[in-house]
């Protein structure tokens, strides 16, 4: 459960990738990756199945400084789920992103 910014990067680049932010809804209210859907890290495990049948789908997840994600990611790939990684801190990725769509 590394942060991996250079592998959420490459995903993000496919189209089937989803990005998820683990924050708050306040967190995310006050400004959030383009593209992102929220979904907290503690209900990350109750709700993927909705969002990402696919086991498969390379899902990419960031919080404020990588710890919340990590604790998705850790869930998501003891439910399966086979390509998951943790892009870190919203801040770091945010300048990478920004000019994303
Ligand atoms: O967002 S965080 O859990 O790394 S503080």
């Amino acid at each position: 459960s590394e942060i991996d910014q250079a592998a959420a990067i490459s995903a993000l680049q496919q189209s089937d990738s989803l990005l998820i932010d683990v924050r708050s809804a306040e967190e995310f209210a006050d400004g959030a990756l383009p593209g992102a859907i929220r979904i907290g890290h503690e209900d990350i495990a109750a709700q993927i199945a909705s969002v990402a049948p696919d086991k498969d789908r390379p899902l990419v997840l960031y919080c404020r400084s990588g710890r919340r994600s990590a604790l998705a990611q850790q869930s998501l790939e003891q439910m399966g789920y086979s390509r998951v990684i943790n892009a870190g801190a919203y801040d770091d990725l945010r300048p990478l992103l920004e000019n994303r769509e």
